[in-house]
């Protein structure tokens, strides 16, 4: 278990966390969001030893996560970290790659534990090649392939999904994140992306100016955002008589309160979301069909 109490960090004398403190279960999936620059990077860093302490402890079971000043190398073998900027081999295959940790002493299990490593960030296809021809994206799977290869008892992953394309990243993800489930690896996963969260965190920290202000599961979060900010990470919402109103939770019909000129309409697949005036401010909702410029409509809050 993860048992992280009150620890605050500064970069310099900028403090960047503050009075941090949470947990983390063996096989536990959490989520950090927060906006660019609240600290979620830094956290992991932290976390994974990379930097000393100004208050406050990180134990993982009771192995205490210590920073430079008191470990010559950086990290522990029970966890591993893949960094935004991955850092690879470029001039061996990607089985090698994949390979490094492994022990040689048995190089049959160590062929099929690649080729299982392989099959998960789906680059069976790419286990000759270079590293230093592969894309981005690809890079990026090779080095969460890496991180998994002795199977950690945690991982901390800093945007793991953000080099890879859209139509890898849906089943990327599922793979990666099934296979961490299964294997009883507790992971905690800084992210932008709201679909690396729903359906597959247990918890979600939210940090905002340099703390945590929420602490919950990704349903309570998202049935009953306490802020725009928290809001604003699942969805379109609108401020409605100082509620949060999400963009679907507002229908069309034939009279209401709700009076609104349409001014935009973007084409989302499978509806539209449009954008109308309501005394003067932009409100959002959904709708099946294409609402035309200057429409007026009438809204009702579903609840
Ligand atoms: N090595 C560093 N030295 C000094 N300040 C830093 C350093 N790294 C980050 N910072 C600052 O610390 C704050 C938090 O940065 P951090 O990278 O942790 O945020 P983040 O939430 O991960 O952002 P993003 O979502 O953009 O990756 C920012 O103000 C950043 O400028």
């Amino acid at each position: 278990m993860l048992q992280v109490k009150n620890i605050s960090f500064s970069y310099n004398q900028t403090p960047v966390l503050k009075d941090i403190s949470f947990s983390a279960k063996q096989g536990e999936h959490i989520s950090i969001i927060g906006e660019s620059g609240s600290g979620k990077s830094t956290l992991l860093k932290v976390l994974y030893g990379e930097y000393d302490l100004n208050k406050g402890t990180i134990f993982w079971d009771d192995k205490e996560i210590l920073g430079p000043k008191f470990n010559l190398v950086i990290g522990y073998d029970f966890m591993k970290y893949v960094a935004q900027e991955f850092d690879l081999m470029p001039f061996v295959s990607v089985e090698e790659n994949i390979g490094k940790f492994l022990s040689n002493f048995f190089p049959e299990e160590k062929q099929l534990r690649v080729a299982e490593l392989l099959d998960v960030v789906e680059l069976t296809d790419f286990a000759k090649t270079k590293v230093k021809t592969l894309s981005g994206g690809q890079k990026q799977r090779v080095a969460l392939a890496r991180a998994i290869a002795k199977q950690p008892e945690i991982i901390l992953l800093d945007e793991p999904f953000s080099h890879i394309d859209n139509f890898k990243k849906q089943s990327l993800r599922r793979s990666l994140f099934k296979y961490l489930k299964e294997k009883n690896i507790t992971c905690i996963v800084a992210t932008h992306d709201k679909n690396d969260v729903l359906g597959y965190a247990d918890n979600i920290l939210v940090l905002n100016h340099s703390k945590i202000v929420a602490n919950s599961s990704p349903e309570q979060l998202f049935n009953n955002p306490k802020t725009p900010l928290i809001a604003s990470f699942f969805e379109e919402f609108n401020m409605i008589n100082h509620q949060i109103v999400y963009a679907h939770q507002l229908k069309v019909i034939e009279d209401s309160s709700i009076k609104v000129r349409v001014k935009n309409s973007y084409f989302k697949g499978h509806n539209y979301l449009i954008e109308a005036d309501f005394n003067g401010e932009s409100i959002f909702f959904y709708s099946k069909e294409n609402i035309s410029i200057d429409n007026k409509v009438c809204l009702q809050i579903i609840t």
